[in-house]
């Protein structure tokens, strides 16, 4: 048999008859000429759990956009602001809102009222999907009621009374809370079709975990992973090196709770070692990041958080060591420190520049062989890479990062990646070795995304380390594609006051990124067609108040790290910026600074600053012009085949035709 008639015949499973073909291919069209769905990017949320939910519940400012289209002048700002308020935080508001209501007529007339203009809002934002979409979102408890309502046609003359009574039916068992929470969430899942994430889910912000929870139980999200991610990815896969670095981080910003409480690991012997090794005095380089806006610790706290962090830097510069050693192909040697201190004089010396250190506190290092981790240091780290290895909660937030992302994307012609496309200055893109094969550009990517999934996959496995050691130099090294500078000048930062001294240079992508050249070379690099693309970055926080465009390269690129993250917003002037591409084209918003999930509820305030536009497309993007659509374009040249195959007598139709004979 023919390779084609093997396909065929397979397809004609599902498809048995020529009818059931052209009713396929007449849906598949159909789909096609549907408007392109909506897609929201965010980055660097670096643990703001409050802001990001608030952003991802307002759809980057879509709901508030659409509710403007449908009201007009039809309701005043004051109530536009309440409904969009109500659907974002349903559970919240409603409860306010009754609060405030002294008679049960009241509150059913709210109810009414409340229930038709969300049905209005959930019927515009429906249209742009097929039914069977719709009715894939719909919840349980509802769905029959909402399809109803939403697919009501004035066919029966008396339709309205109908929905009047299914409304006043709700209301009377007491359902009418429930419902207006089932149908705001309902406008706020069909608002946005697909969420990209372009990386740092993880540090600095209080919160990570609880964004991960949210993360898998949205409908649609890919995650493109950021330089913190993998941190935290390859100390789950058991690199103790990027463990002490998350421990170091969350030290840094007062949030071991996460480890403590968020993910079960004790960090009990670490805090004991670090209390009875390491003294009180000039140590305020390793002082805690307080967040003003959270209590301040008492001063005995501050001691210890002030003691773990010290504790855990050491042992972190010290397993750099020998990873550095191990790999000369990583070209890091010039991050090999410890051996450059003189710890007599409590100075290092650096490009034959000597600086004192500012804190000469060294009771854990020989001097002689500075790498090597004290039997102490050593239990205490294999312990902790255990428990990293055995926290159900982070195994399943990681696995879910691992299945759900990537080191890059392509979509619907757009590249996404954290970082950078790391470059030589001549515009040509950098080269590794991996395991003795020169690699750069597409396929030094994905090479290292495949040692990140091994290292996670192999855990297990005795020699591990090849992977990992690869997953810490995505953190770190001046090749990857999620960090992308000279090096990363941590000790410097702690133990140098010479600001020349911490520098990152940052990689010569970051200047030809404005160029209009450079981009399209990059798309052409991932087959994608350079005059329609765009590349999406985040990592760098745009520093708006300087006058830095997040738009680059006529558009061709945009970034959006905006800063989520509280510690950078001083620099940003921002609080973040998000992306939406619907059909018109790509919007990016920035936001406002986000206060308290009270503020927003009570005060009906909205984060969302301006939108720019960054393309408008010359005709609205339709299904057809998708990835999506692509592949429906090939399903429907296969249904067609098909239908030529029963047409002219290569396949046979399969019709059942009931049986005549009584039993
Ligand atoms: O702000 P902190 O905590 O001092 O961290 C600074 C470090 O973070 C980095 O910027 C990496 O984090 P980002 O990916 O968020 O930029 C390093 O380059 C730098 O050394
Ligand atoms: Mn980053």
């Amino acid at each position: 048999m023919k390779e084609s008639n093997k396909f065929l015949r397979l397809l004609a499973k599902d498809y048995p008859t020529i009818g059931a073909t052209t009713s396929e291919i007449i849906n598949l069209e159909a789909i096609m000429n549907l408007p392109k769905a909506t897609e929201h990017f965010v980055s660097d949320i670096h643990g703001e759990y409050d802001a990001f939910q608030h952003v991802l519940r307002n759809g980057s400012g879509n709901i508030k956009e659409k509710i403007n289209e449908i009201f007009g002048d039809r309701l005043m700002q004051k109530e536009k602001n309440a409904l969009a308020t109500l659907i974002y935080y349903p559970e919240e508001k409603i409860k306010l809102i009754l609060s405030e209501y002294e008679t049960e007529n009241e509150k059913e007339e709210w109810f009414r009222m409340t229930l038709s203009r969300l049905i209005e809002v959930c019927v515009f934002v429906a249209s742009k999907y097929t039914r069977s979409k719709v009715r894939k979102a719909l919840p349980d408890e509802f769905a029959y009621i909402i399809e109803e309502l939403l697919f009501k046609d004035n066919k029966y003359a008396n339709k309205d009374g109908y929905y009047n009574e299914i409304i006043d039916s709700i209301i009377s068992l007491e359902r009418g809370a429930a419902f207006v929470t089932a149908m705001s969430n309902l406008i706020q899942r069909l608002v946005v079709d697909q969420l990209h994430v372009v990386g740092d889910i993880y540090d600095r912000g209080p919160h990570p975990d609880k964004i991960v929870e949210t993360l898998m139980q949205h409908h649609s999200v890919d995650i493109q992973w950021g330089n913190h991610d993998i941190l935290w990815m390859g100390a789950a896969s058991g690199s103790a090196v990027c463990m002490a670095n998350v421990i170091r981080i969350q030290a840094r910003y007062h949030h071991l709770d996460i480890l403590e409480e968020g993910y079960g690991i004790t960090l009990r012997q670490l805090w004991n070692f670090a209390d009875s090794t390491y003294s009180t005095e000039t140590n305020s380089c390793f002082y805690p990041k307080i967040d003003p806006s959270e209590p301040k610790p008492l001063q005995e706290e501050m001691i210890q958080l002030t003691k773990i962090h010290q504790a855990i830097a050491i042992i972190q510069f010290k397993l750099e060591g020998p990873i550095i050693r191990r790999h000369p192909e990583f070209h890091m040697d010039h991050r090999l420190l410890l051996n450059k201190i003189d710890y007599e004089k409590g100075t290092i010396t650096l490009q034959g520049e000597t600086y004192p250190l500012t804190n000469t506190s060294f009771p854990t290092i020989d001097p002689i062989d500075p790498y090597q981790l004290t039997p102490e240091e050593e239990a205490i780290v294999e312990k902790l890479v255990l428990a990293f290895k055995n926290s159900n909660q982070l195994q399943k937030h990681i696995s879910y990062l691992i299945n759900n992302g990537s080191m890059y994307l392509t979509h619907n012609h757009n590249l996404l990646v954290h970082g950078c496309l790391p470059m030589n200055p001549d515009g040509s893109f950098m080269e590794m070795d991996i395991r003795g094969k020169m690699v750069s550009g597409k396929v030094l990517l994905d090479k290292f995304e495949d040692a990140v999934r091994k290292g996670f996959l192999y855990q297990q496995r005795e020699n591990n380390d090849k992977y990992l050691d690869l997953v810490w130099y995505l953190w770190t090294g001046p090749a990857s594609s999620l960090f992308g500078k000279d090096q990363m000048t941590t000790f410097e930062r702690y133990y140098i006051e010479d600001k020349a001294t911490h520098i990152e240079k940052k990689n010569v992508y970051y200047e030809k990124r404005n160029e209009v050249e450079t981009c399209e070379k990059i798309l052409a690099e991932f087959d994608l067609d350079p005059s329609k693309g765009h590349i999406i970055n985040g990592h760098t926080p745009v520093k708006e108040k300087r006058g830095e465009d997040p738009i680059k390269a006529e558009g061709r690129l945009i970034v959006i790290d905006g800063g989520f993250s509280k510690a950078y917003q001083g620099t940003t002037g921002l609080a973040g910026y998000t992306l939406l591409y619907n059909s018109f084209g790509m919007v990016l918003v920035s936001h406002q600074p986000f206060t308290s999930v009270k503020e927003a509820i009570e005060k009906e305030s909205d984060i969302v600053s301006t939108r720019r536009v960054v393309d408008r497309e010359l005709e609205r993007m339709k299904v057809r012009d998708t990835d999506t659509g692509k592949k429906l374009q090939e399903k429907v040249a296969d249904l067609k085949a098909l239908l030529f195959a029963y047409r002219n007598g290569e396949i046979s139709e399969k019709i059942y035709r009931k049986s005549s004979t009584y039993l």
